[in-house]
């Protein structure tokens, strides 16, 4: 469904009065999305997993590479310009305070369908109720602002606005990292259900394990711009190749774990300095002069790859 070629995006910031610098935040990422697969994206804050995310769905321009959709450029989507859609982390902010509800979660298909034909607002209406239904919300919402919801409903609504293009590719950044554990498991069932339902596929960003783990079929790793390991979910958890992946995994805190084992230290280097060599060299106990001075290219086999010298 989608395939991803040598995807960058550079930014430039101040570095002085009239220094500016440039900085890659994704670079060079490649990656194929198979219908109807969940693929993980986990990294830690900062490594790049929104801007990757934004460049996928048109919000953020690309500085190099390309995004294939069902081989054709995404940019050329003509067939169904809202068959991937976004949802964000933050569900307080991604929604319109001023409007009500039924008018933000109504408005893609506005947009949508005026380019083509248009929707009457009697059919607009039913097909926003049907939608808050789909969603396990009350139709009786849709003249309610979002400030009358909690958290874990205003998911549900910003979830429903993103389905009623009927998408086939449903990108999911941090989409449940704001809520509490008991919302977050209702809308991560939520979103497994319409999967099944309308047959989509997702790529579902978060920085939890846990839920990557619940979620996916396949992982991408990603550090510091670039994806370092790939693999199906139960390669990844029970052979991970990398040592920044198996850092990860058992950092991964959860009940009952002693303090000590959380073993991945320090902060991931700045984007500023593009090394030579591995991303990840200084703070891998594995290290070695040739990690510091030739960067190692994801290599393995066709499932399962990751981007280190020693693997295997
Ligand atoms: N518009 C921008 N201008 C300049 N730098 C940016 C911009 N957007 C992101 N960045 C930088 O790009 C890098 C990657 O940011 P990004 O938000 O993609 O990371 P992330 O992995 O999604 O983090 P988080 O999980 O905290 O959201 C960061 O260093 C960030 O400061």
């Amino acid at each position: 469904m989608l395939t991803v070629n040598k995807l960058s995006k550079s930014f430039g910031i101040r570095t002085g009065i009239s220094a500016k610098q440039d900085f890659f935040a994704v670079h060079e990422v490649n990656f194929h999305l198979k219908k109807g697969v969940c693929l993980g994206l986990v990294g830690e804050s900062g490594c790049g997993k929104s801007t990757l995310a934004k460049m996928l769905v048109g919000l953020l321009p690309k500085s190099g590479g390309e995004i294939l959709y069902k081989g054709r450029p995404v940019e050329e989507n003509f067939y169904n310009p809202y068959a991937l859609q976004m949802i964000f982390q933050d569900p307080f902010s991604s929604l319109n305070p001023r409007i009500c509800v039924g008018k933000s979660i109504g408005e893609p298909l506005k947009i949508n369908k005026n380019k083509a034909q248009k929707i009457s607002r009697k059919a607009l209406r039913e097909a926003v109720e049907n939608i808050l239904e789909e969603v396990g919300l009350e139709k009786e919402y849709y003249f309610r602002y979002p400030h009358e919801f909690s958290g874990g409903q205003r998911q549900r609504i910003a979830i429903a606005r993103a389905i009623i293009t009927k998408p086939e590719l449903l990108v999911c950044d941090e989409s449940v990292s704001a809520l509490d554990a008991s919302h977050q498991a209702q809308v991560l069932n939520l979103l497994l259900d319409l999967k099944e339902k309308y047959d989509l596929t997702y790529l579902f960003i978060s920085h939890n394990l846990q839920v990557i783990s619940f979620m996916c079929d396949e992982i991408m790793v990603m550090y510091a711009g670039e994806i370092v390991e790939q693999a199906p979910r139960k390669a990844l958890f029970e052979n991970p190749l990398h040592p920044y992946t198996k850092a990860l995994i058992a950092s991964a805190p959860y009940v009952g774990k002693p303090r000590q084992e959380l073993v991945l230290q320090g902060e991931m280097p700045s984007l500023l300095q593009r090394r030579l060599g591995c991303a990840f060299a200084s703070r891998c106990p594995s290290a070695q002069k040739r990690c510091l001075e030739e960067k190692p290219c994801l290599s393995g086999s066709a499932d399962h790859k990751a981007a280190c010298h020693f693997i295997g």
